[in-house]
């Protein structure tokens, strides 16, 4: 349209994840159409429809590199307040206990949390999200799980969802009610995920704030059976689920989240063959979070080599939340995921691409470079595509391009 011209980047290299092509899907010598926020062409300059070029802008693209915009598909972004002091006390060799009983963990973000208005947790959270940003991110997760009661939850929800009016992302929310017991709660976890599931979630979902539901399934927060309660409402309401499972012990949560079709299994430190097994079955995307990883110092690897066996699709991201993992680089977070868990730059790129679409349940509207998927790209300034996933603290981004249809 003449408002919204045909634009073409010539002279371009390609990574495009596309299906059946290797690795990264390269194209030496591409160009990329973009018509109306979609992309028309991706492939081949010499294969470039003549009638493309009619009336199109066309941008030099001086050789560089354009990959899907990246995709971070595990981040509990909004929060309030920090856990630097926590962090100084564990240094000190406080251990968790400690630290809990210094009224500090998950409980402490729940009080910060619940005292912050909308507006405030807004204002908090686009510092961390402008990081994203930066580094060429257009799509994201970001979860609950804060609140941990009706109006806390809703509230974070309604910042995360207004995330995407104030800046050019695309925002996926996950119901994470689930994520701890709440400090009024007096120890009884059945009766609060009796709460979660039979109020929170249909109330939430009603509010439309809602695209998945997650849960901690861990000895320190809730057990496969509460787990099972919160995903067979979450199913009933029509919702894909997704799974914090075995980061720190094997409780099965990869096989529990499989038997529920999950969209994802992440953290998986301690997830067994059998559970690579099941999520090879039902599907389910192995999300790797190295920044956990490695700011809580875990020694148990996740079993990458299981998961490339079973054919596991495995994405990559931040784990951003402020008391395991503050971590607002997704591009470390590939950087760690190869240095630490020995994934290849092809498997941390499209992790944290097309994998991570997929762990989104979007992948047939983002995460590859393809005729018709949505125009959110990243172009960047390196020869090689492994610069991205080798070089620490560095950001190459040339440019951001973000369809607007
Ligand atoms: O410490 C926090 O604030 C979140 C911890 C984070 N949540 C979870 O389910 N696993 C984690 O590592
Ligand atoms: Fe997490």
């Amino acid at each position: 349209t003449p408002e919204n011209p045909v634009r073409v980047w010539r002279n371009v290299r390609l990574a495009t994840f596309a299906p059946g092509l290797a690795g990264l899907g390269a194209v030496e010598k591409g160009a990329l159409a973009i018509r109306d926020g979609r992309i028309a062409f991706a492939g081949a300059e010499a294969d470039l429809p003549a009638a493309a070029l009619r009336g199109a802008e066309t941008i030099d693209g001086e050789g560089r590199w354009i990959t899907p915009g990246l995709i971070d598909c595990h981040t509990h972004l909004v929060w309030a307040g920090d856990r630097a002091h926590e962090f100084e006390l564990r240094l000190r060799g406080a251990s968790y206990e400690e630290v809990a009983r210094a009224g500090g963990g998950i409980v402490s973000s729940v009080g910060a949390l619940r005292r912050a208005s909308e507006d405030e947790l807004v204002r908090q959270t686009l510092p961390r999200l402008d990081a994203l940003v930066a580094e060429g991110v257009t799509t994201l997760e970001v979860k609950s799980g804060y609140g941990l009661d009706l109006p806390s939850e809703r509230k974070a929800l309604r910042a995360a969802r207004r995330l995407a009016e104030l800046r050019p992302v695309s925002i996926r929310t996950t119901f994470l009610g689930a994520h701890a017991l709440p400090p009024e709660a007096g120890g009884d976890k059945d009766r609060y995920i009796a709460e979660v599931a039979d109020t929170m979630l249909p109330a939430l979902a009603a509010d439309h704030l809602v695209d998945a539901v997650d849960a901690f399934c861990e000895g320190i927060a809730f057990s496969p059976g509460q787990v099972a309660r919160v995903f067979d409402r979450a199913r009933s309401l029509g919702l894909p689920v997704k799974l914090h499972a075995d980061q720190l012990s094997n409780l099965g949560g990869a096989a529990l989240a499989a038997r529920y079709d999950a969209l994802s299994a992440d953290h998986l430190e301690h997830t067994d063959e059998a559970g690579a097994a099941a999520m090879a079955r039902s599907g389910t995307v192995a999300v790797l979070l190295p920044g956990a990883y490695y700011f809580i110092r875990e020694t148990k690897l996740p079993p990458v080599e299981l998961f490339r066996r079973h054919g596991v699709p495995m994405a990559v991201a931040t784990d951003a939340n402020p008391g395991t993992s503050p971590l607002t680089s997704l591009l470390l977070a590939t950087n760690m995921a190869a240095t630490l868990f020995r994934l290849t730059v092809d498997e941390c790129l499209a992790g944290v691409t097309r994998e991570a679409a997929r762990a989104l349940g979007i992948l047939s509207e983002v995460g590859t470079l393809e005729p018709g998927k949505r125009a959110d790209l990243a172009v960047w300034s390196v020869e090689r595509p492994a610069e991205l996933v080798y070089r620490m603290g560095f950001n190459p981004l040339h440019a951001r391009i973000r369809a607007v249809s």
